[in-house]
């Protein structure tokens, strides 16, 4: 179907009334031009024009090509709107979208596809018979379409179907999917649903196994509070096969599921499935740094579970505490997307618990869920607040949109009640509520942050919208012991000071910009040393006094000291490019480090420079998100027997705690130096003290959900840097909004 043959069809007229998304003016403006896509030519020279200037990606105007060939292989006449959208939904999924929703799209072209891009290059003129003419922008060109006219040319199309046809697109409602991740959607939905229906052994309230669970529940939490969302979280995952738990930072998500691992284990015996076995289960996270982060905090919430009061004979050994990537359980291989484990070689496992779920993509979810044994549970923990993965998908968003309401329906308040002996507040009830609600639970109390903690009040600001002046006047003074925001009393700083002035707090942390210098507070009845910068590591690596002949274990316990004293503070930015991103502060505070005299050299390979991985290496055993030091160590002599020293890098070795492996630089491949790292990489991660640099300008990056992450990484200390006062209030009213069909059709879409 051509397009002008739309605008002389009495039907697509019919249909095509003034879209209620899309101004009568704007169109009419965008009329007065030539159409881009009167032709299927122009179309194709305007896709390529934005792919030279880098608006959209060669592999998006590739796409377009394929459903252009796909059509003419069918003996159908290509639209230019289609291959218009399509390119356009490939784009979206290089953005972390699973899917184009045309209805947002039409109505906010340019905010929904963040295009022309921040840092736009000029596109040259598009129409040749008109050398004047600007290269029309998406927004431009989608401002002469309307929502029906689009549905009327997808569904027209051999390319599209509506998923039962294996179509490179697929439209679901006003959704437009990549074939590929409606798939993974699909597959998804699918699996949760499932095990939501699947029924449960402990859905009776007066079973012996929920007795049982019961039992287990009041020795496990012994709170004196009218609601305990632990225990309530606790009782409702334990009844379902798939349950969710979310809550912030220091909400107790570890410790929720460490409990309600025990409880499992202790109604094990009378699921008539196992016959008295125990469950297998398995822990799991998306990085290396989030699995080893929950390695960490496990072991000792484990070692304090009170099992010898539990029902059900449980002991130690029922409860794992090693957590393993996602990549490593499902068995990745080199230079395929297939894993090991799947559909016909499921994972032996009854329960599977995934933290840090915020991060994983709907590739991998999909890839999790293909491995997992039909009646396997699946628990997802994290915190929904945070960035959605870098890859498509918001899974946790999604799953997660109607957590802080609960929406808990009569029947499951009376379980809970028969079950926890608690009631379950009245704002959280709903008559209406859907299956995926029941499922779905939120910690409400941070039992890491004090009442007073600033980053626990600044978080909560940004996350619920009240970051108000008063928040911000206590920020600056600063009012609070644990956050400052460093030059929050200059409105529009210089940028070339502000950058020198990140720099120096890189060095010293700057403790005495926060109150009382930084000294005299006490966390958990122990003293807080004040914040650092990277000097401290740097001259404990400066400093070491080892020498050649030194032993190995001891050279190990050093590089662990340093990794661990690298951990005390990092820098972090919302943008990746130019003076204020990664790139730009990693050169810049390296150089000044080096001026400091405390690194040898601030360029290649140098002793000190810390670095991060920055895609999966399954030859090394690394992964992404690791982080490892360049140390100069001795190795070997050379032809006169002095001790020769090479540079290695010393990453934690995630197989046994404690030990470190050495790596050549010359073998590592992906990776960035990390004296500032991208708020998004930081995901997963936690810092004694972390420091927030926000750049002079609002970009699309800058949202609410990037700085709530940005701040929550921090687990004492929290500084602020803009380079302009503004953008911080600017980026917390942004959001990131992921196109999805999963809440919509889970039916908690709200
Ligand atoms: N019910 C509780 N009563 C007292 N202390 C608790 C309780 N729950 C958790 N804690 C303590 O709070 C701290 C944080 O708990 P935990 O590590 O379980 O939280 P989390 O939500 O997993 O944290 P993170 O944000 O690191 O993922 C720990 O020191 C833990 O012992």
């Amino acid at each position: 179907m051509s397009r002008t043959r739309h605008s002389d069809n009495q039907f697509a007229l019919d249909l095509g009334e003034d879209s209620p998304m899309t101004g009568q003016s704007e169109q009419n403006m965008a009329m007065e031009k030539p159409d881009p896509l009167a032709s299927l030519a122009d179309t194709e020279a305007l896709l390529q024009h934005w792919q030279q200037a880098d608006w959209i990606r060669p592999l998006d105007t590739g796409f377009a090509r394929l459903i252009r060939d796909l059509s003419q292989e069918q003996g159908e006449k290509p639209e230019p709107l289609v291959l218009l959208l399509a390119a356009l939904t490939s784009h979206q999924v290089g953005r972390g979208h699973v899917c184009i929703d045309l209805a947002i799209l039409l109505n906010e072209s340019n905010h929904t596809l963040s295009l022309p891009p921040e840092d736009a290059r000029a596109v040259p003129p598009v129409m040749s018979e008109e050398p004047d003419s600007e290269t029309p922008t998406p927004g431009e060109v989608l401002a002469r379409t309307t929502l029906p006219e689009c549905l009327v040319a997808l569904n027209a199309s051999q390319a599209v179907s509506a998923g039962e046809l294996s179509t490179p697109l697929v439209l679901n409602d006003a959704r437009l999917y990549l074939r590929r991740f409606w798939r993974y959607e699909q597959q998804i939905a699918g699996a949760i649903e499932t095990r939501l229906a699947l029924p449960s052994a402990l859905a009776d309230p007066g079973s012996d196994a929920t007795d049982t669970l019961s039992q287990a529940l009041a020795t496990l939490f012994q709170s004196s509070e009218p609601v305990d969302y632990q225990k309530l979280a606790c009782a409702l995952a334990a009844r379902q096969r798939f349950s969710v738990i979310t809550g912030g930072p220091g909400t107790g998500k570890t410790t929720t599921v460490v409990n309600l691992l025990a409880a499992l284990q202790a109604v094990a015996g009378e699921d008539p499935e196992r016959a008295g076995r125990k469950y297998r289960i398995r822990l799991a996270a998306p990085t290396g740094k989030a699995a080893a982060r929950l390695n960490e905090s496990i072991g000792g919430a484990v070692r304090r579970l009170p099992l010898d009061q539990l029902p059900g004979q449980v002991v130690l050994d029922d409860i794992p505490t090693k957590v393993t990537t996602l990549h490593r359980l499902l068995g990745s291989r080199p230079d395929t997307r297939q894993f090991r484990n799947n559909r016909d070689n499921p994972l032996l496992v009854d329960i599977l618990v995934i933290d840090e779920a915020s991060m994983v993509d709907v590739d991998l979810m999909a890839s999790v869920v293909d491995a997992l044994p039909e009646r396997a549970q699946l628990i997802l923990l994290g915190d929904k607040d945070q960035l959605a993965s870098v890859d498509a998908g918001a899974i946790l968003g999604e799953l997660c949109q109607r957590a802080a309401d609960a929406h808990y329906t009569p029947e499951t308040a009376d379980w809970l009640r028969a079950v926890t002996s608690m009631a379950v507040p009245a704002d959280l009830l709903d008559d209406q509520g859907q299956p995926l609600d029941q499922a779905v639970a939120m910690l409400r109390k941070s039992y890491r942050f004090q009442e007073e903690s600033g980053i626990r009040q600044l978080a909560e600001a940004v996350n619920t919208n009240t970051l108000d002046a008063d928040m911000l006047a206590r920020i600056r003074q600063p009012a609070f012991d644990d956050v400052v925001w460093l030059n929050g009393h200059t409105p529009r700083p210089d940028a070339e000071a502000t950058l020198a002035q990140i720099c120096q707090h890189a060095v010293t942390g700057t403790p005495n910009a926060f109150a009382n210098q930084g000294e005299d507070r006490v966390i958990h009845n122990r003293p807080l040393p004040p914040p650092v910068g990277y000097r401290q590591y740097l001259e404990l690596m400066n400093n070491h006094g080892l020498c050649a002949d030194s032993p190995r274990a001891e050279w190990d316990a050093l590089a662990v000291g340093v990794l661990e004293a690298f951990n005390d503070f990092q820098v972090l930015c919302a943008l990746r490019k130019g003076p204020w991103g990664v790139e730009g502060l990693n050169d810049r505070i390296a150089r000044h480090l080096l001026a400091e005299k405390l690194l040898p050299r601030a360029e290649g390979w140098y002793a000190g420079r810390p670095v991060l991985i920055t895609g999966n290496d399954y030859n090394l055993g690394l992964m992404n998100g690791d982080i490892g030091i360049t140390f100069s160590v001795p190795w070997g002599q050379d032809d006169n027997g002095e001790p020769t020293f090479v540079l290695r890098v010393a990453f934690p070795d995630s197989d046994s705690p404690g030990g470190i492996r050495w790596i050549s630089p010359s073998r590592l491949q992906q990776l960035e130096t990390v004296f500032a790292m991208t708020v998004h990489k930081s995901q997963g991660s936690e810092f004694n003290h972390t420091c927030l640099v926000l750049p002079d300008r609002l970009s699309p990056v800058l949202t609410k959900e990037l700085v709530y992450t940005g701040i929550t990484r921090a687990k004492n200390w929290f500084s602020l840097i803009t380079g302009d006062a503004q953008v911080l209030g600017e980026a917390v009213n942004q959001r990131v909004v992921r196109a999805s069909g999963l809440g919509i059709r889970l039916g908690t879409n709200d």
